[in-house]
């Protein structure tokens, strides 16, 4: 596998844990009881990432799959920068943009065309280069008048359609999508992978999580199965899925004997 300059996206060791409070709840008077008490806040320790480590080569997609828990999210928010990791290293090389910071980003206060343009300029565009882009944005979406309504009033679909068309439409050098696409219909859909593929041919690199297997196997050059944090296979899409769908019929007890 290619390293260094060939390469978008470098993980190294990487290792995440959250930290939670266990306490019901965390009001002011809580806490000024507790400090006055002398009480310990306690916390409880989740190792979401173990020690994962891969490189996605410039312009291809990695697909990611894994249980419920499996690590996933938590490893879109680390390269898309969003959390820190506490142990090991991410070099990412080029713009990254993502569904979830975008869709996280919207203000559901504000109108489509309002969180369109915050979205672009919090990735990085000026004004000027965001209303340019604004009509193809809202055409890709979609939405009718819907553009000009507070987002708190869309369908989940609807609100996924804006942030997968605000993404995309950002021509970003790395592109994360976790699991955005399963909030849109079928016609979406579609219309979404056809311009996930698109994107590739443009030399956009893609790291695309979802627990859709024929999807991942469509668009990936490569998947990595993740399994309660740690990576247990990456290769050829479609014989690492296989592997998967085995394992979910066996359960844990194979797996553990099997790779380890
Ligand atoms: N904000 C958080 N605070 C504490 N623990 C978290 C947080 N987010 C995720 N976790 C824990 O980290 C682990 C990995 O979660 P993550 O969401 O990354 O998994 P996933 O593979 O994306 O799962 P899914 O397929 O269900 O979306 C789980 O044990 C989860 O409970």
């Amino acid at each position: 596998m290619t390293r260094g300059e060939d390469s978008a996206v470098i993980v190294d060791d990487l290792h995440i844990t959250y930290k939670v409070s266990l306490e019901r709840k965390t009001s002011l008077k809580n806490a000024l009881v507790r400090r006055t008490r002398k009480q310990e806040v306690r916390y409880r320790e989740v190792n979401a990432l173990k020690g994962v480590s891969f490189e996605v080569p410039q312009g291809r997609c990695t697909g990611f799959i894994g249980a419920n828990g499996a690590g996933k999210s938590t490893l879109m928010r680390a390269v898309a920068g969003i959390l820190p990791p506490t142990g090991g290293q991410i070099e990412v090389n080029g713009k990254v943009s993502t569904l979830l910071a975008l869709g996280v980003g919207f203000n559901s206060a504000l109108t489509g065309r309002e969180n369109v343009i915050l979205g672009g300029m919090a990735a990085g565009l000026s004004r000027g280069e965001v209303h340019d882009k604004f009509q193809e944005i809202a055409d890709f979406a979609d939405l009718g008048d819907f553009i000009d309504m507070p987002m708190r009033t869309y369908s989940s679909g609807m609100f996924s359609r804006l942030a997968f068309s605000v993404a995309v439409n950002m021509h970003p050098d790395i592109l994360i999508i976790d699991e955005a696409l399963s909030a849109g219909d079928a016609k979406f859909k579609e219309k979404a992978n056809q311009k996930m593929s698109e994107l590739m041919g443009t030399a956009g690199t893609m790291l695309l999580v979802s627990h859709a297997l024929a999807t991942i196997q469509e668009l990936s050059d490569e998947v990595i199965w993740l399994h309660k944090g740690r990576l247990i296979h990456r290769g050829d899409p479609k014989e690492t899925c296989e592997r998967y769908l085995d394992f979910l019929k066996v359960g844990d007890e194979a797996i553990v004997m099997e790779d380890f």
